[in-house]
């Protein structure tokens, strides 16, 4: 048996579409595009690179774009001004805080400081909270993104077994919330799991975010689980001087015993973005009192 390919590349393409055809609701309705925010501090060449691309696809959906570039000796008072700053600023629907911070930066104090009205990577307690209760929150991008492509794949999530490997505030914690919301089965897997083969044996769903390179193998798998592979790892590549991508999951392995899987790079990382920009349409369609934006 070889798995489905999950294809979070279309899946976020096609996200991103509904995105642009929503927008004109609101501009209609408030005489301005929603506006998204991110704020980059330091040279680190992954979140430059992520920074780019949320800027672009922020464009291309309609939505005006406000990049804060700072250097890496910005202080955690001068961050904290800035995001207040934007707090304040009427046209800014979404404030991001890129990760991570340099160090001495305390990236708590600086999520702490956003709006959570404006925190579009639900990072903020006041939104972890609301999530964790039940009530309407702004949710986590990877984790909304992950739960979006097993909807699609499997439908009604109600009473299966799921496992998340990873306890991440980011991704584990808001992932196994928005499971047992689902009602699933969910267990939460990580360093200290006595038996980690066995957790991931029982489970329907495999959602991996641990990062740790091909940890999780094809034989740990129950045959036709369905593994969403949040991984996203640079191992060195066979080309002397090269690097690779690869996911928390042995792809070459689990493709045999999964029934569905997604692959890295185009599984999980594109939602990343396209959430980002759902997440600021509703931000900006709560702000302006208006009703959430239909099927996204
Ligand atoms: N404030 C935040 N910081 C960070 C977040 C976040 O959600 N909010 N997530 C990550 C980085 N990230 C977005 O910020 C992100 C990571 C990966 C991808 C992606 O599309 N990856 C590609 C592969 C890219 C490559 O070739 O290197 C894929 O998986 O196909 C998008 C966004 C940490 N910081």
């Amino acid at each position: 048996m070889s798995a489905d390919i999950i294809d979070g590349k279309a899946f976020a393409e096609g996200l991103r579409a509904r995105i642009a055809e929503a927008v004109p609701t609101f501009v209609s309705a408030k005489g301005r595009k929603p506006g998204l925010a991110v704020v980059l501090v330091g040279e680190d060449p992954a979140s430059q690179v992520y920074v780019r691309s949320k800027g672009k696809a922020t464009v291309a959906a309609g939505m005006e774009s406000f990049e804060h570039k700072l250097p890496d000796t910005t202080t955690q008072e001068e961050l904290i001004a800035l995001v207040e700053r934007l707090n304040a600023d009427e046209c800014v629907d979404g404030i991001l805080v890129q990760l991570p911070l340099p160090k001495g930066v305390d990236d708590k104090a600086v999520i702490a400081a956003i709006d959570p009205a404006k925190d579009v990577d639900g990072f903020h307690i006041a939104n972890a909270g609301k999530l964790a209760v039940g009530e309407e929150a702004l949710v986590p991008c990877t984790p909304l993104g992950c739960l979006m492509l097993l909807k699609d794949r499997l439908g009604d999530l109600s009473g299966l077994d799921a496992v998340v490997v990873g306890r991440s505030n980011i991704v584990g914690k808001p992932m196994a919330q928005l499971l047992l919301q689902e009602n699933c089965t969910v267990t939460v897997a990580h360093s200290r799991t006595r038996d980690l083969p066995g957790a991931v044996r029982r489970a329907d769903i495999v959602v991996a975010a641990v990062g740790r390179p091909e940890m999780i193998r094809g034989d740990w798998l129950k045959p036709g689980a369905t593994v969403i592979d949040v991984g996203i790892n640079r191992i060195p590549a066979k080309e002397a001087g090269k690097t690779r991508l690869v996911g928390d999951v042995e792809f070459a392995s689990a493709r045999d015993v999964a029934g569905a899987i997604t692959p890295v790079p185009g599984g999980v990382g594109p939602m990343t973005i396209a959430v980002l920009l759902r997440n600021t349409l509703v931000a900006a369609h709560a702000r302006a009192g208006l009703p959430p934006p239909a099927g996204l």
